[in-house]
């Protein structure tokens, strides 16, 4: 399976710092074999992106409305990203979760609005600090794949980023992470049965050139998804590279 290294920009790079990212990638970047790149932008930076990203790099929003269109002030709908050329959605990140109330409920109805519009959600999962020392992650982290997955379709990426990892330079073990993945996989498998074996799913939180290699090569672990050192072309063409 190709491994997916999805950046996630979070709120940073306003749409002259992302074309300058854009140039700069596309100057130094070349393809590697089985590694995908996709960069999940603020909305205002994907048409930006569009212009400017090299071929074969992909790019996605970092939410999307779980409502068709009309009116909701402020939403993204799924048929502006694809409009824009966006390939894929991060749905139901823990910020949001956190921030902005979202439910697996409202995160499961965000995918499908993605999917009925031929993007592919990338739906965020994952366990807090008080949750991982009650022994709970995994029982945890699998209540909520269920309910953010309801009515979703196989053509879906699963992100699996513990929230006590994301931008606190505490990364999970490779073995933390393919505990996870791996429950998850089993959890897919019954939803999804053969078709399982087939959807990519993610690890994120604080991922780095110099861990990435040990958590990717782990059998359930099919890429990342990472924040911090997605701002720095360096850090991105240094995780690629550490693919290879
Ligand atoms: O939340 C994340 C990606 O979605 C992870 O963020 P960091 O890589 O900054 O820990």
């Amino acid at each position: 399976m190709t491994i997916l290294l999805a950046l996630n920009w979070k709120m940073n790079k306003t749409p002259t710092e992302a074309r300058a990212w854009a140039e700069d990638l596309k100057d130094k970047y070349a393809p590697v074999d089985g590694v995908e790149l996709a960069v999940m932008a603020p909305a205002l930076d994907l048409p930006t992106l569009a212009a400017n990203l090299p071929a074969g790099v992909g790019y996605g929003g970092q939410d999307v409305s779980a409502q068709e269109s009309g009116a909701y002030t402020g939403e993204t709908s799924a048929a502006m990203l694809k409009d824009v050329g966006c390939t894929y959605a991060v749905v139901g990140h823990s910020e949001r979760r956190d921030y902005h109330g979202e439910t697996d409920e409202t995160v499961a109805a965000k995918a499908r609005q993605a999917q009925a519009h031929g993007l592919t959600p990338i739906v965020c999962v994952g366990e807090k600090l008080d949750i991982r020392e009650k022994g709970e992650h995994v029982a945890f982290t699998l209540r909520q794949l269920a309910g953010s997955l309801s009515g979703v379709d196989a053509e879906v990426v699963v992100a699996y980023e513990p929230v006590w990892a994301i931008g606190t330079g505490k990364t999970a073990t490779a073995d933390d992470a393919e505990e996870l993945a791996a429950a998850i996989r089993d959890a897919l498998r019954g939803q999804y049965g053969a078709k399982a074996d087939g959807i990519r799913v993610l690890y994120g939180g604080s991922v780095k050139p110099d861990n990435i290699a040990e958590i990717c090569a782990k059998p359930n672990v099919n890429g990342a998804l990472v924040g911090g050192a997605s701002l720095k072309v360096a850090d991105v063409l240094g995780m690629q590279g550490a693919l290879q």
